[in-house]
């Protein structure tokens, strides 16, 4: 497999502290990655670096080819790679249906009226996505109302409607029931499957991590202290030293 994202050498920090320490990385095309590391670790940061929320201090973000540095997100959007976040991002008072089709609307750059002619559009596309996520019997739902699961599930076809090739998920199952964790992942295998996705995610809880990465890279005071298959990382000792050091600590 080649590489569809390339890092080297990625330095970020914030007033003096350093959050993305000489970071060098390779995710291979239609992989699932995670990036894992205790509280603080920077995965957060080095998301925010590959999106264009963050530039970094040094070091190159290379996609498919394209260097990323210094394009805004909005346009590494629309060089193939989505994103969702810790925090929900949703229009709460919209229907389940307006959400989704607001993003594919935006994705093509069509306006957006709350009365018309915008209704009409990308219909089909919504009810697509609605099914892909199993969303379709919520479809006229008040997006603000579903339950913290749900949302999390609308949150990800938003992030689909731009077509993306690269997703990256930032703790896709935080806040959710061990119900709706099982659900979220088995529906975000199928969906990185049927549309041959790359995924990159970040996950606090280990069976999430090691029930459906290929590949994990461990963050640790912004630093990769390791990376490579789930037997490789697990058996690292220095993995087992940093999350073991976490436990004693409490
Ligand atoms: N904008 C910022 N300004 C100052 N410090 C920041 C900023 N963003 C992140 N940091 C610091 O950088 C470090 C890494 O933060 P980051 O959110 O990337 O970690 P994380 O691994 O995602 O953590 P968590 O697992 O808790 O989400 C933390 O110490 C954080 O306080």
């Amino acid at each position: 497999m080649t590489a569809m994202l390339s890092i080297d050498g990625l330095w970020k920090s914030f007033a003096g502290f350093v959050a993305t320490r000489d970071v060098t990385f390779e995710l291979l095309a239609g992989e699932t990655h995670a990036v894992i590391g205790p509280n603080g670790a920077g995965k957060t940061t080095f998301f925010n670096l590959i999106t264009g929320h963050l530039r970094p201090d040094k070091g190159s973000v290379s996609f498919e080819g394209r260097d990323l540095v210094g394009l805004p997100p909005q346009k590494i959007v629309r060089l193939g790679i989505a994103r969702s976040f810790q925090r929900i991002n949703i229009y709460p008072r919209l229907t389940v249906f307006e959400n989704v089709q607001v993003a594919l609307i935006a994705h093509e750059g069509q306006q957006w009226n709350l009365f018309r002619p915008g209704r009409s559009l990308h219909r089909q596309g919504t009810q697509e996505l609605l099914e892909l996520v199993g969303l379709a019997s919520e479809a006229e739902e008040t997006a603000g109302e579903l339950s913290y699961g749900k949302q999390k599930q609308l949150e990800l076809a938003i992030a689909l409607a731009s077509q993306p090739r690269l997703l990256l998920l930032d703790e896709p199952t935080a806040g959710m029931s061990p119900q709706e964790t099982g659900e979220t992942i088995a529906s975000v295998r199928d969906i990185v499957k049927a549309r041959g996705l790359t995924l990159l995610f970040t996950e606090h809880d280990m069976s999430v991590v090691f029930g459906i990465a290929e590949r994990i890279s461990v963050l640790h005071h912004g630093e990769i202290i390791a990376s490579g298959t789930p037997d490789a990382v697990r058996n690292d000792p220095e993995v087992k030293r940093v999350y073991l050091g976490e436990h004693a600590h409490g």
